[in-house]
Parts: C-alpha cells; structure tokens; sequence
C-alpha cells in the first residue's frame, strides 16, 4: 500500500491521507460522511454533473465569510450565467491582449527592484504583484491608496478562510469578516461610481465597445438586461467582485513560487529554457546544418533576441507559444496541485460505477490522488516537463485537472497560465538564481515553509 505525500483535509484541519489500494472509499470526517474518489471516471461525473446532482461543498467557516451572496454557493442558472460572462471576458483574445501590458509592467517593474537585493522571498514578491494584475483585471484599480488598503484588507480577510468557525470578537472569523465588510464599502464606492459614469454616458456605441474589466461585464448585464429576472443586483456584484479575488489572489503566486522552486530543483529544464541559445549560436554558426538543437530548447532566450532585434512588443501570443515553458508550467501545476481537490454535495442518491453516493454525502474528488497515480502518469513524484512532449495537456484530460472541470472548470485558466508564462519569461531571461533549500506545505493551501529564498545575478542583458 502506497499513500500520497500530500494531505488533503478540510474542516478543522484533519488530514486524509489517500490511500491508492482503494480508488473510491468512505470515510467520516469529523461526522460528515464522505467518499473520497481518486478515480477520474468518477471525479469527472462528479464534475460534469455538479448543479443537478451535485452542489459544491464547503466548511461553515468559508460559508460565514461568503454570506447570503456568492459565487461559491450560487448554484443553477444563475452560476452558469456569471460564470460565461466572467469567463467569456477573461478568456477574450482583447481581454489578454490588454492585460499582458499589465502583466508585463509589473514583471519588470519586480524584477528590477531585485537587483540589488542580497536575498528575496519569491512566494512574497510574486504575490505582491499578483494581486495588482488581479484588480486591475478585475475593477480597473491602479496603484493607489485604495489599492494599498484593498491588499492591507484582503490579507486579513483570506485568513478566516479556514479557521475555527467562531464569530466572536478578537477571533481570525471575527477579524476577517469586518475586513470583508471595510473591503464592501470601497468595492461598492467604486462600483457606484462606475454605474452613474455608465448610466451618464451619452455614447450609445459604448455598450458595443469591449468591457474594460469584470465590473463592466457585469454592470452591463444589469443594464442591459432590465427586464431579465436573472438580472444582476448591485449587492450581487459587488460581493461577486470581492470573491472573485479569493481564488486568483494565491493561486497564481504559488504556481509561480513552485515553479521556480522546481526549477532550481531541476537544473537540467532550467538550462533547456535558456541558456542553451549561447551553445546553440556557437553550435549554429560552425556547423548549421549538421547540428540543430530542437527549437523548443532554447525558447525563451531566442524569443528575447527577435523581440530586442526587430523592437517589436510582446503580444500574448508570443508567450503561450513557449512551447517547453508550457510544459513546465503543466508539470508545476501537476505536481504541485495548488487546489488538490475540490468538495461536492449530493442532492439525490446516485450511482457511479457501481459506488452507491446517498443523498447528502460528501464526495472529495481528489485531482492530487490522480495527479500523483503512477497509473496515469510514470514516475509521478518526479518533477518532468518532457512528458508533456508526449501527451501535451487538454481540458479533456481527465487525469490532468489542476483547474477543476466541467461548469465551475476555472474561468482563470487562461489568464493564469499567461501571467505564468510572462513571469517565466521574463525571469529567466534576466536572471539566474540560486535558491535557498525549502519545503513545500501542503496543508491546509499549498506554501513554501521559509517562501523560497533565492539569489539572484544579472544575465546582464535584461531590458
Ligand atoms: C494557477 C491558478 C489557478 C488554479 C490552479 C485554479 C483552480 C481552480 C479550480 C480547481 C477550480 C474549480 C473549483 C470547483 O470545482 O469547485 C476553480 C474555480 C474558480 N476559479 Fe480558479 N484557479 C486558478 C486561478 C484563478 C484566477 C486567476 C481566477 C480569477 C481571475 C480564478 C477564478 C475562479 C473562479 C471564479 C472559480 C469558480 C468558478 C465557478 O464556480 O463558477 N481562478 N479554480
């Protein structure tokens, strides 16, 4: 019997050791009863089916700070319809093409303060600037006096996130939910700012124009939709806004700090991304065309040289076409499994497979446990970007589901992966590091025990 080295637990940190022998099996977590699925067939049914068999399932804390208005417990139609509009705009080839200016400035505007800085933690730099990219996608704020006391804010409302559900005053409950109510009152000053401006505009054309960000999309909604019984409330929006930042605010800096921590762990992909550009123009000018290293090799430098050569911008695309990158970024996602499993509710009795889900039993459809089967992938605790080359990654692979599935599959994805790939670029083609010895946590959300302190130098042509 082999167990995951990955807790997954919930409700007041108990921890579920998965255990391979047994794909499916039932258990009883603090008197919930639970199946615990590691088996892909039936995390994908659970998926697909969640809204009509399944709802999702949360611990009494995350509900508390939700409230009445969410995201997380908006079920139905109403949860289709916010979760296309979001999704629809976040993955819109105008959206990326504006947010990777966005994304770039930051970048570079981090990396340069690194330069003189004798040790840096990247789990804390990259979540700096994370956040920034994630409200200017999301309300269109820039840096300013707001900003600063929306991240202040945040910061203490995520820490109630999972904690002991007691609501009384001094507890991190307590705390963190008048933190939500402070970040309420500012979401809702700039969204009713942004609802007169609307509702002023004499330009008819506007509606036609491409939303500016997720406010937009969703105050055009109301307007646009006067009669519509589904129609937005303002309340609704501002809450939604406000949650929207919970699942982009750790994720995307954590696939960032793992990422570069694999690849200090890993020397061999670290130097396939860059440095093989200088053996390769060496290698290229004697003896092209006997020797030709593959393309994908030596991506990120090459890419940087045509950009500085012909002073053209970056544009998303370029990015996403990293292909080696791509595939680093699938195995940091894989193995690091940032959100390792998700939880659903059965609203009838159903059978999948033969196993019997009663009705109100708790199903954890565990992506870790699948992500780390040897019967999916060889070798699976081992850090290997190649093995994309052979299988490359698909939304429809139900062994690879680091952004969940079926209608609540992460409407992030795409920009997630694009803030990734620029932060890699541009990382890699300005510095090298030497990382500091660390440890991954993996309960109760994935983190780097000392937040992976690393040195860097110069590449010595950065831009
Ligand atoms: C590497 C980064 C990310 C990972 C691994 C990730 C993972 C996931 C997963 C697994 C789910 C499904 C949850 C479930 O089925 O219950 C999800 C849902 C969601 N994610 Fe992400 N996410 C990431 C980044 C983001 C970002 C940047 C945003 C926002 C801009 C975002 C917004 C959402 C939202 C709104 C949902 C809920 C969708 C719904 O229920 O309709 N995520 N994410």
């Amino acid at each position: 019997m082999e167990t995951t080295k990955q807790g997954m637990g919930q409700n007041l940190c108990v921890c579920v050791y998965v255990c391979r022998y047994g794909k499916v099996f039932k258990t009883h977590i603090l008197g919930t009863p639970i199946i615990v699925s590691t088996d892909p067939a039936v995390n994908k049914v659970v998926l697909q089916n969640h809204g009509n068999i399944f709802i999702p399932a949360y611990p009494k804390s995350i509900r508390e700070i939700f409230g009445e208005y969410s995201i997380l417990r908006t079920n139905g139609t109403l949860q289709k319809k916010v979760h296309a509009l979001i999704g629809g705009f976040l993955r819109s080839p105008q959206f990326k093409t504006r947010i990777t200016k966005d994304i770039e400035h930051h970048v570079k505007l981090t990396l340069t303060s690194w330069k003189d800085l004798p040790l840096l933690l990247i789990q804390e730099e990259t979540q700096k600037f994370t956040f920034k990219v994630l409200v200017k996608a999301l309300l269109s704020l820039d840096p300013s006096d707001d900003l600063d006391f929306l991240k202040r804010e945040f910061d203490e409302f995520i820490k109630g996130l999972i904690c002991l559900p007691i609501k009384l005053p001094g507890t991190r409950l307590y705390k963190s939910l008048k933190a939500k109510e402070r970040i309420f009152k500012l979401v809702k000053r700039i969204v009713e700012q942004r609802k007169l401006g609307l509702e002023k505009s004499e330009d008819q054309e506007h509606q036609n124009t491409i939303p500016n960000d997720a406010v937009d999309v969703l105050l055009r909604d109301i307007s646009g939709e006067q009669n519509d019984k589904q129609s937005l409330s303002l309340d609704f929006i501002i809450s939604h806004i406000i949650e929207l930042m919970i699942p982009g605010e750790e994720t995307v800096p954590m696939s960032m700090t793992l990422a570069v921590k694999f690849l200090s762990d890993c020397p061999v992909a670290l130097e396939l991304l860059t440095v093989y550009i200088y053996m390769y123009i060496y290698m290229y000018s004697i003896f092209y065309p006997i020797y030709r290293p593959p393309q994908d090799r030596e991506e990120n430098m090459k890419l940087k040289r045509q950009k500085t050569d012909s002073g053209d911008d970056y544009c998303w695309t370029d990015y996403m076409s990293l292909q080696f990158t791509q595939n680093v970024i699938n195995e940091t996602l894989r193995v690091a499994n940032i959100i390792n499993a998700v939880w659903r509710k059965a609203l009838k009795d159903v059978e999948i497979k033969g196993i019997l889900i009663p009705e109100g039993w708790c199903v954890l459809t565990s992506f870790s446990s699948v992500h780390m089967d040897e019967e999916n992938y060889e070798n699976p605790y081992e850090f290997d970007p190649w093995r994309w080359e052979k299988t490359g990654a698909s939304v429809k692979n139900n062994c690879f589901t680091p952004f969940g599935g079926g209608q609540r599959l992460c409407p992030g994805l795409e920009l997630s992966r694009l803030e990734i790939s620029i932060f890699l670029h541009h990382l890699v083609t300005t510095y090298r590091w030497i990382a500091e010895k660390d440890d991954i946590i993996y309960f109760p959300t994935v983190k780097l025990k000392k937040k992976l302190p690393i040195r860097v130098t110069s590449i010595g042509n950065s831009s």
